[in-house]
């Protein structure tokens, strides 16, 4: 199954954000991708809460959405919107991190909320507090398709091995992380912890990342990743934007789970 990851900078417009995806996602196309995929929060990355609550819309008549649902039919592909932040008309005003997976007829199959909040001080100068501006989601997700069934996470989440064992047990054999990971600790985590879930359930890892300097405090860490269930990078994005095309070999699964088929062998024990 020929896949693309779309990595790229998103700013505070949105409307500029959906230009460059929609272009990127027609170069994709063009290349024969039967599955697009892009990083979280497409739509936009800002810090200031107030911009956010100004531009950005509800999931019912956002024009980022209702864009990339009109490509995906016209383009006829799989497109997974890695996510989109959205208002959720919440007491608290808070948006959601929300991840929608498009049908090749343009309709939406599934949607997931990320559940677990970057609420962080890795250092003096960088702290992230996500939960101030995101309201968590509390539903796991898993999405039928032709290519199989696909479990979504967001970023963050695959500091939480229990989420995609739960996905894997429910059948998911291609894993989506999309994410806007930061530039410290994607250096030193990044790549260890989606190989990690790709070897622990015998899933292919497709993992969408922003990458560059999105704002004058923000950075990201970039080099989308895809990683085969067997835990070989099948492919890096690098620094810079662009697009990472792969072909899957979906029987990958099938063999990997065969030679160590860990997934079946959780036991139930006492303690600590
Ligand atoms: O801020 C927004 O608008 C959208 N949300 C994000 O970019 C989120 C929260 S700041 N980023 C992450 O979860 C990075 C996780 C990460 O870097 C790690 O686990 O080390």
């Amino acid at each position: 199954m020929k896949t693309a990851l779309i990595q790229f900078t998103a700013g505070e417009d949105p409307a500029a954000n959906l230009e460059t995806v929609r272009q990127m996602v027609r170069d994709a196309a063009r290349s024969g991708a039967a599955f697009v995929l892009t990083p979280e929060v497409s739509n936009i990355l800002s810090s200031s809460r107030r911009h956010q609550q100004a531009v950005l819309y509800h999931e019912a008549d956002d024009p980022f959405l209702a864009a990339m649902r009109e490509d995906a039919a016209a383009l006829g592909l799989w497109l997974l919107i890695g996510s989109l932040a959205l208002k959720t008309g919440d007491s608290d005003g808070r948006f959601a991190n929300r991840s929608f997976l498009i049908s090749p007829e343009g309709e939406i199959m599934a949607h997931y909320d990320k559940i677990h909040m970057f609420d962080v001080e890795i250092d003096e100068t960088e702290t992230y507090r996500e939960s101030a501006a995101y309201r968590p989601g509390t539903q796991a997700v898993v999405a039928d398709t032709q290519f199989g069934k696909i479990g979504l996470t967001i970023c963050y989440d695959m500091r939480f091995p229990h989420l995609f064992r739960k996905l894997a047990k429910a059948g998911a054999t291609i894993i989506t992380a999309p994410a806007a990971f930061s530039p410290v600790t994607g250096k030193a985590h990044w790549q260890s912890l989606l190989r990690a879930r790709a070897i622990e359930n015998g899933v292919f890892i497709l993992a969408p990342a922003q990458c560059g300097q999105n704002g004058p405090t923000r950075a990201t860490h970039g080099h989308s990743l895809v990683v085969s269930p067997w835990g070989e990078v099948l492919a890096d994005g690098g620094d810079a934007p662009g697009i990472t095309m792969v072909d899957l070999d979906l029987a990958d699964v099938g063999r990997s789970r065969r030679r160590v088929p860990s997934l079946d062998h959780d036991r139930e024990f006492e303690g600590p």
